[in-house]
């Protein structure tokens, strides 16, 4: 069986979110083997469900997570994590990850664009990866957990002189996500984890990253219904469990609101 697009999945071989093959075999004791194969290093994770043939669990409209922060944050490493953990207590999730669009991405690496440019090309990504991916998926019922959203056009295009006006305006088309998760680190704490990428891109300047977290804790600070702020500056784990306990109460609250 395929699975449907963008349903992606960290590869630790690859240190990404790659798509991979999967397959699925049901035993006859009611169990599902779930196998997931990376093009490249072959198969890197087997899931084994029980009671094969129950329903996931869907949320009615779904649940629109972002994940935001600098470079460097753990927002890629703690998206992996929830996808897991959430798949395993049986919810439909989707990763995604803006920008999205490959050919998109080349033209923001390879020129020096105007921000208003940048804003735009963000916003028409956005769109497209929401026409497409998102939005089908929150009306099914899942919860799609987004590496980076249109918060991160308020964030960084500001911080580079765009009005923050002109980038709502320009995504007014876009939905916004239902809950943000602010992994808020000291620049130099993220950058130090980013020494070991092969390249940065021109987004990943340091005195850029200091105006981008301030322009993030000032959304967070406007927009507290919306944002949920953890010190992603301890391990991995600890990241984690902050994370984990803050969307098990958000879920606990959308069931007793439903009820
Ligand atoms: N809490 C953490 N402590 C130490 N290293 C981390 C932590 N979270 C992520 N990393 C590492 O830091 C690097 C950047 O993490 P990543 O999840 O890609 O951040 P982002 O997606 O926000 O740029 C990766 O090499 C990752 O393994
Ligand atoms: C979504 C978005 C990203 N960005 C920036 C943040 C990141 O530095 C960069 C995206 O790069 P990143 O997420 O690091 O992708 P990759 O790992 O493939 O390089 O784009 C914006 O400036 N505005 C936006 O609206």
């Amino acid at each position: 069986m395929n699975q449907s697009v963008g349903e992606k999945i960290f590869c630790p071989h690859c240190g990404d979110y790659i798509t991979p093959k999967i397959e699925r075999t049901a035993t006859p004791t009611g169990e599902l083997i779930i196998e997931y194969y990376c093009p490249r290093h072959g198969l890197i994770k087997t899931e084994k469900k029980k009671n094969y043939g129950g329903n996931p669990v869907k949320i009615p409209g779904g649940l629109y997570i972002a994940l935001e922060g600098i470079d460097g944050s753990g927002k890629t490493t703690q998206a992996s994590l929830l996808y897991e953990y959430l798949t395993n207590k049986g919810y439909s999730v989707i990763v995604v990850r803006e920008p999205w669009v490959q050919a998109i991405k080349e033209v923001l690496y390879k020129y020096n664009l105007d921000v208003e440019a940048e804003v735009y090309l963000f916003a028409a990504d956005r769109i497209i990866l929401q026409r497409e991916i998102v939005l089908p998926a929150l009306s099914e019922g899942k919860i799609v957990i987004s590496d980076r959203t249109l918060y991160a056009s308020l964030a960084y295009q500001s911080s580079r002189g765009a009005d923050q006006d002109f980038i709502r305006r320009v995504n007014k088309f876009v939905k916004p996500p239902d809950i943000v998760f602010l992994l808020d680190i000291p620049v130099e704490k993220a950058m130090e984890r980013l020494r070991n990428r092969s390249s940065l891109t021109r987004f990943e300047d340091p005195t850029y990253m200091y105006r981008v977290r301030e322009k993030y804790l000032k959304l967070a600070e406007e927009e507290k219904d919306k944002f949920i702020v953890l010190d992603a500056s301890g391990t991995i784990e600890e990241v984690y469990t902050q994370l984990v306990d803050k969307v098990e109460e958000i879920l606990q609250n959308l069931k007793a609101n439903k009820t």
